[in-house]
């Protein structure tokens, strides 16, 4: 079998997943890749080298790329995974793993359009995967080996802690790990508006925001780290953070971050029965 990787929608999510197998030595040879536009075919080339085909130039394009390959990536958007899964349902290679990487898109929805008995993955990557520093949780769909998952593993081992967990739980994973990248990147933004409101130029502002949170990352990035201990170690007592810590528990900042990631898992399972819904009308 090659080892011909597709990727079908290479945007934010699935372009990180190509960079980090790059980056970690994939061939640009054994990579292909589909996009919508025929710009963002250009961009994506150009930025990796490899070959990226447009669907609004070539409308088989998806199934062009699927053609002969071994592990074929979806990362359109939700709604448009089924007609992806359609397009490429002719001609998946014998011995193919179709990975989904859209949110809220079941393994059940994903089958339906894909021909029977076809080794399916759902994954649940987030966009630091480009670095290598991705989390990566992934369930197996109903003909999915241990081989087949296995293999998915390996390949996705090089953009960072790859975990297999039940279906159920891809979406507590999504509102977590896939979305958290965006909760990190949403304090760095208020850290910065803080500073600003501190009297800090804008500028200098974002800087100190933004090392600071890079830095932290490192020091939770080290063997057997602990966030509560990181930050008791930085909070003296009587000192200036234990101030702030106290405002940020007095006005429920967990609890506020709690209800933010259970208000997107219920988008997750909004989304879900969104799809049923439309397939029921199409
Ligand atoms: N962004 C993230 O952090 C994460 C996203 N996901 C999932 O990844 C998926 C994609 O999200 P994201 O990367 O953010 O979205 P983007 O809009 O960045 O990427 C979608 C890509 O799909 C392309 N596309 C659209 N229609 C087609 C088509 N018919 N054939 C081929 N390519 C097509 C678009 O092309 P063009 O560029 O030309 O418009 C674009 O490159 C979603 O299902 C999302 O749930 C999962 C985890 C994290
Ligand atoms: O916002 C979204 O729907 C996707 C899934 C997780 C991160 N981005």
């Amino acid at each position: 079998m090659s080892n011909l990787i597709a990727f079908l929608g290479t945007g934010s999510m699935n372009g990180a997943i190509m960079g980090g197998l790059l980056a970690a030595g994939y061939p640009k040879t054994d990579i292909i890749a589909t996009v919508r536009r025929r710009e963002s075919a250009s961009e994506l080339a150009e930025r990796y080298g490899v070959t990226v085909i447009a669907s609004e130039e070539e409308s088989d394009s998806n199934a062009q790329a699927a053609r002969g390959a071994s592990v074929v990536i979806i990362g359109v958007k939700p709604v448009g995974v089924a007609a992806v899964a359609r397009e490429i349902a002719p001609v998946l290679a014998p011995g193919a793993v179709v990975v989904s990487v859209a949110a809220a898109v079941s393994v059940e929805q994903l089958e339906r359009d894909l021909p029977d008995g076809q080794p399916v993955i759902r994954t649940m990557p987030n966009t630091p995967a480009r670095l290598g520093k991705g989390v990566v949780a992934l369930s197996a769909g109903t003909h999915a080996t241990r081989e087949h998952v296995e293999k998915v593993v390996k390949l996705f081992s090089g953009l960072g802690l790859v975990v297999e967990v039940p279906e159920a739980q891809i979406a507590a994973a999504s509102a977590i790990s896939g979305s958290g990248p965006a909760y990190a990147f949403y304090l760095a933004e208020a850290m910065a508006k803080a500073g600003e409101a501190l009297g800090l130029d804008a500028g200098l502002a974002l800087r100190l925001a933004r090392e600071t949170v890079v830095g932290a990352g490192y020091m939770l990035d080290e063997p057997g780290a602990d966030p509560a201990a990181l930050r008791r170690a930085v909070t003296s007592p009587r000192g200036t953070t234990e101030q702030a810590i106290r405002v940020f528990d007095e006005r429920g900042l967990p609890g506020i971050i709690a209800d933010g990631a259970r208000a997107a898992l219920a988008r997750s399972e909004e989304i879900t029965r969104e799809l049923d819904a439309a397939r029921e009308q199409a």
